[in-house]
Parts: C-alpha cells; structure tokens; sequence
C-alpha cells in the first residue's frame, strides 16, 4: 500500500533496511548533536508527517541494537500513531544506561511499524463464557 507523507527533514524517507523488516528506521531530525544524560528523556522529532489511512496506526518501536549496546530506549513504547494525526512524528527516548548517549542528525533512533487495527463497539453483559482458565493470570500456570 501507499501512504501520503511530508517530509520537512534533510533525511531520506523511512525505509525497510532488509527485505522483510516489519519496521522502517526512523532518523532524527536534529540541527546538533543532542545529549542524553543517565536516566534522561528527550522527545527527539523526525521532520515527518504521514496521512494513515482509515483502521491502520503506526508502532514506534526502539532498536534492539541501541537498547543493547547503548541502554537507549522509549518511554511510551510502543508509541502510537493515531490514523487522524497530522501533526509530527517524534521519538520519546530514554537513556537507561550510566553514560551520555550522542544523537547526531540523521541518526536512526527508533522503527516504525505499519498496522491494521480492529475499531470495537461494546456489547455490555453480566456474565462472560467460562475458560480453563477463568480468572487465573499472572503466572498462575507456572510449576509449582
Ligand atoms: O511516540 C509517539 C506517540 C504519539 N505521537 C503523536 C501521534 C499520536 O496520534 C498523538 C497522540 O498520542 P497518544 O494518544 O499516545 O498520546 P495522548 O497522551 O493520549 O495524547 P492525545 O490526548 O493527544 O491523544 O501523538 C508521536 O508523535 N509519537
Ligand atoms: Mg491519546
């Protein structure tokens, strides 16, 4: 499928860096270098506008590469994109790690993740079908 999108950053457009990568790689839209101390969290913006079609959203997800080497992850995670959003895209990461962490402009800060959603009504009831596993959660079914 096609999706519109405004592009107001020098970086390139969102890709799929391999041939069947659910995300695409988002880019910083930065002028300098911006720093994250430990345990700081900055909403880093990407310059883009997207216009989703009806029942679909878009995931911002972090980056395992970047969650394991440098502890950088995202606060909101997954972020949501909502279909009648037209406002910018932009990245709510967290420094989880003990050192600074760089982003430089351009760099690839988060995935994006196209997907359908179902919309629900509410059919309001008193009682539920019973399961096995009824109210049990929460590890119930670990050995004991
Ligand atoms: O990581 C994110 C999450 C959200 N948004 C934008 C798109 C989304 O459609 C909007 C609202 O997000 P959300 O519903 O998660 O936030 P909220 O706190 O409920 O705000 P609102 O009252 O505006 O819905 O903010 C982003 O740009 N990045
Ligand atoms: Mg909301």
């Amino acid at each position: 499928m096609t999706i519109r999108i405004i592009n107001k950053s020098k970086n390139s457009l969102p890709a799929y860096e391999t041939a069947h990568a659910a995300g695409m790689d988002l880019r910083a839209d930065v002028k300098e270098t911006v720093e994250l101390k430990p345990m700081e969290r900055k909403l880093i913006p990407t310059g883009l506008f997207i216009e989703l079609p009806e029942g679909f959203e878009a995931q911002i997800r972090p980056r395992s590469g970047l969650a394991f080497k440098h502890g950088i992850g995202i606060v909101n995670s997954p972020g949501t994109i909502d279909a009648d959003y037209r406002g910018e895209i932009k990245v709510l990461l967290i420094n989880f790690s003990t050192e600074v962490f760089e982003i430089n402009p351009g760099d690839r800060i988060a995935q994006m993740v196209i997907a359908r959603h179902e919309k629900v009504n509410w059919e309001e009831v008193e009682i539920l079908n019973d399961t096995t596993r009824g109210e049990g959660g929460f590890g119930h079914t670990a050995v004991k």
